[in-house]
């Protein structure tokens, strides 16, 4: 059992996060952690959604997704994100969320949330790691505590397993090609593990 408060911070146009956000969730359980399920802000116009039919019936399916807020980092010990590889880099609605934290920041609220991230993209090679490290960028001006998997594990090993933070690769049909959930278990009970000994280390 743990006393770890976790919060998963996803977004997701087409719902490929949306499935390691969701697997994160499971796994937060399985450590014993109290965990809550957040999506960041949809910024896209309504109307450009609607031209995509997989990102507007994902739309539709998640409006009850509760949207994250700063009170969510305050909340949390232990932080998974989630976010697709735009252009190499974080999706814009995942930083826009990150830029409303500044108040957060600036009261000393984001330091020693013990953080890691994941990520999906198109191409095997089309900038995965790139996407991690950028969002891991703004949690080092957080005094966030980057928890990554390294090699700690042997599912790190296998297909969708990354050092920095499980990535997918998704085909044209939006299909996941690996079997990412042990690889998303284990990032998220580490990520628990950390923080459960940040937690008992400050209260010690
Ligand atoms: C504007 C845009 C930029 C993208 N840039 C990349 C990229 O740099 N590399 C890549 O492999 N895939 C890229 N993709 C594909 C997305 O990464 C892929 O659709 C996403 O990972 C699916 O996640 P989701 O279903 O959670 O939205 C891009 C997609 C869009 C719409």
């Amino acid at each position: 059992m743990s006393n770890v408060k976790l919060a998963v911070i996803y977004y997701s146009s087409t719902g490929t996060n949306y499935k390691l956000a969701q697997t994160a969730v499971e796994a937060g359980k399985e450590a014993g952690a109290e965990v809550q399920l957040f999506k960041v802000q949809e910024l896209a116009p309504e109307s450009v959604i609607a031209t995509n039919p997989a990102w507007k019936a994902h739309y539709d399916q998640t409006k009850d997704v509760p949207v994250a807020t700063a009170e969510a980092i305050e909340w949390a010990d232990a932080i998974i994100f989630s976010t697709p590889t735009r252009f190499g880099n974080v999706a814009s609605q995942m930083k826009q969320f990150l830029d409303t934290t500044g108040g957060i920041w600036f009261h000393g609220k984001t330091v020693n949330k013990v953080v890691s991230a994941m990520t999906s993209a198109q191409n095997p090679h089309g900038g995965q790691e790139q996407t991690v490290l950028a969002l891991y960028t703004s949690m080092y001006h957080w005094g966030a505590i980057v928890a990554t998997p390294g090699y700690t594990d042997q599912s790190i090993f296998a297909a969708g397993g990354n050092p920095y933070g499980t990535s997918v690769t998704v085909d044209q049909d939006g299909n996941i090609q690996e079997d990412y959930t042990a690889a998303v278990k284990h990032q998220t009970k580490r990520t628990v593990t950390v923080a459960q000994w940040v937690k008992n280390g400050q209260q010690g």
